[in-house]
């Protein structure tokens, strides 16, 4: 049900790159072509989602977009459990309304921002390629207000792009990045556009960095259980 193709950066940008009404309108289809094994991601991260819910526990994914993770989870839950999704975007959650009625998912999606939030104590918080768009000064803020709204041995499973600091291996996976992105029938010239519009608004650590913040922020143990490339998921544990 997605609504048309990306050609977002088939023209010459303006502006930083922005969740907008553009961007939400072709988002599902700008995802499953610019992060490589997105679904899988989506699997494996349903996976040890569902392993942690409880009976009547708690859920949120932080930056839900259309919810298209949220409805996948509702798909094969069994629990009575709560399903969040926050997002900053009015127009991803116009979105994602639509997606929710259209599958008659429980799920409930919230204009909030999740740095402000106010969390229930939670058994699973997820957020796939969205701390990478949280300022680095407040990330770790971010991290340790997770870390405290989760019950003891609750987890926080979360997706990010890269970094390696090896200059020529960072050189190396980017440009294998661009060569699944050419594989994807996005242009150089696209690839390039897209890259300005993203310089300074999304901002990738390295493998090392996102477990070292998660330890400082609370959590007991920190593993990558996914990674292609430029793009891992990882799973932190309080
Ligand atoms: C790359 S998208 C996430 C993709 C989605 N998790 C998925 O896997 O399909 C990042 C999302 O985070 C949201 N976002 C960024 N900063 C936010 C904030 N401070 N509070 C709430 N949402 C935020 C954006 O609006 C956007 O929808
Ligand atoms: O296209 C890129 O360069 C990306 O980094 C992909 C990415 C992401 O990783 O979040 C960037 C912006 C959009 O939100 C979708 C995907």
């Amino acid at each position: 049900m997605n609504d048309k193709n990306d050609k977002v950066f088939t023209k010459p940008i303006k502006k930083q790159f922005e969740f907008d009404e553009e961007v939400a309108a072709v988002f599902d289809d700008m995802l499953e072509r610019s992060v490589p094994f997105y679904k899988e991601s989506q699997k494996i991260t349903k996976f040890f989602a569902l392993k942690n819910l409880r009976e009547d526990g708690y859920l949120y994914d932080l930056g839900c977009s259309t919810a298209s993770l949220l409805i996948e989870i509702h798909r094969d839950l069994h629990a009575k459990a709560t399903l969040i999704g926050l997002d900053n975007s009015k127009a991803m959650l116009a979105r994602a309304t639509r997606k929710i009625e259209a599958f008659g998912a429980d799920v409930d999606v919230q204009e909030a921002d999740i740095l402000q939030y106010d969390y229930k104590e939670a058994d699973v918080f997820i957020s796939n390629y969205t701390l990478q768009f949280v300022r680095p000064l407040v990330r770790e803020e971010l991290l340790k207000k997770i870390a405290a709204s989760l019950r003891e041995e609750g987890v926080f499973i979360f997706s990010e792009k890269v970094i390696s600091h090896h200059s020529k291996l960072n050189k190396d996976l980017i440009e294998c990045y661009y060569d699944f992105k050419k594989e994807q029938g996005y242009s150089e010239y696209e690839i390039m556009q897209k890259r300005e519009a993203l310089e300074n608004v999304l901002v990738p650590y390295s493998e090392e960095e996102n477990m070292t913040m998660a330890k400082n922020a609370g959590f007991s143990h920190c593993e990558v259980i996914f990674r292609w490339a430029n793009f891992a998921t990882f799973i932190a544990i309080k």
